[in-house]
């Protein structure tokens, strides 16, 4: 059997950062959107108990590859015994700050879920999705959400529809390199959706307006300062619509109100930077693809 699925990018629309754990985590505040765009993995059974994969362009060792120890990590949890060969095709920059390898990661783990038929609930899918990385339980869940603590609880959001254009600079950044570095600014509080909930039914609304009030990056001083190209990027971007950090970079992003937009800006991009157009989406393209394939059997 063979099941493709895709791994979604995502953008911290808002990056606060609250404090600091004893254990050096940082509590924080983020607004994940989730993109239609995204690498794609393709899973086949095998007849044994291995687990090969084929990273593609990505150069990196199978142990420390995120497909593979999901695939460990799922197998040890369930004590199932099955095999698989994964094949990725990355399309996503990496230490983009757009989450290619967290979103991987859950794409393994709810693909290998369904491939194995672990038949493990979503709860207990992000669990073993957090001892991974604080970004894989929000690719599990598959919804744009509103995300506390150190980014592990999660309340699901509807955000307007908007076009995303992602610049791609030519540096990587240390996500642990910054969250370590003691120029980080920890100090900003706490925002309350509660307020925004009341007399609405379903998901919590954050529209463009208070979107805009709220956005920002505690990190994006600190990153451009350690990569001044990051800073070039945003300022290029900047010229055409407000322009922001992604998680700790290296991506930086706008919105704008069409595809066509994103894209004709795009086609003014220097030729030393890449970048990609998508559209934010409220579920994941995972999640739709395996509502698919369940309401075809
Ligand atoms: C801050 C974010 C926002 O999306 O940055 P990006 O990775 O997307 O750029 C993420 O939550 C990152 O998530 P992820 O990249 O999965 O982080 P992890 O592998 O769990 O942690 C990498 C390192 O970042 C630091 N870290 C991460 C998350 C957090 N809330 N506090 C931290 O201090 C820790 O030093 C940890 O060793
Ligand atoms: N399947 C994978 N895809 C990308 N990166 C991976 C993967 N598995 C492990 N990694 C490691 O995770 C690091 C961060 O990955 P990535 O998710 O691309 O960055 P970010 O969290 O900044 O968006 C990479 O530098 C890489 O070493």
């Amino acid at each position: 059997m063979i099941l493709q699925l895709p791994a979604p990018a995502k953008l911290n629309l808002i990056l606060r950062i609250l404090g600091r754990r004893p254990d050096g985590y940082h509590e924080l505040q983020t607004l994940f959107q989730l993109l239609d765009f995204g690498d794609s993995l393709e899973f086949e059974t095998r007849e044994n108990d291995r687990i090969s994969v084929d990273a593609g362009t990505l150069d990196i060792p199978l142990q420390d590859n995120l497909i593979y120890r999901a695939a460990q990590l799922l197998r040890q949890h369930t004590g199932c015994n099955k095999g698989a060969h994964i094949r990725l095709q990355k399309n996503l920059p990496q230490g983009g700050g757009i989450g290619g390898g967290s979103s991987d990661a859950a794409t393994a783990l709810l693909g290998l879920n369904y491939l194995w038929q672990c038949n493990l609930p979503i709860d207990a899918l992000a669990e073993l999705g957090r001892q991974l990385g604080a970004d894989v339980p929000v690719f599990v869940r598959g919804r744009t959400a509103w995300a506390e603590g150190v980014g592990e609880k999660l309340t699901p959001v509807a955000t307007e529809p908007r076009h995303y254009l992602v610049l791609v600079p030519n540096c990587a950044v240390s996500t642990a390199a910054v969250f370590g570095d003691p120029r980080l600014t920890r100090d900003s509080t706490a925002i309350t959706l509660a307020a925004l909930r009341e007399g609405q039914p379903g998901d919590i609304r954050l529209d463009s307006e208070w979107l805009e009030r709220h956005s920002g990056n505690d990190c994006q001083a600190l990153v451009e300062k350690l990569h001044p190209e990051i800073r070039a990027a945003r300022e290029w971007l900047q010229q055409f619509a407000k322009a922001q950090l992604t998680g700790t970079g290296a991506c930086v992003f706008a919105a704008f109100d069409s595809a066509q937009a994103a894209s004709d800006v795009l086609a003014k991009l220097p030729a030393k930077w890449s970048g990609f157009v998508a559209a934010g989406v409220q579920e994941s393209p995972t999640h739709r693809q395996l509502a698919k394939i369940a309401s075809t059997l």
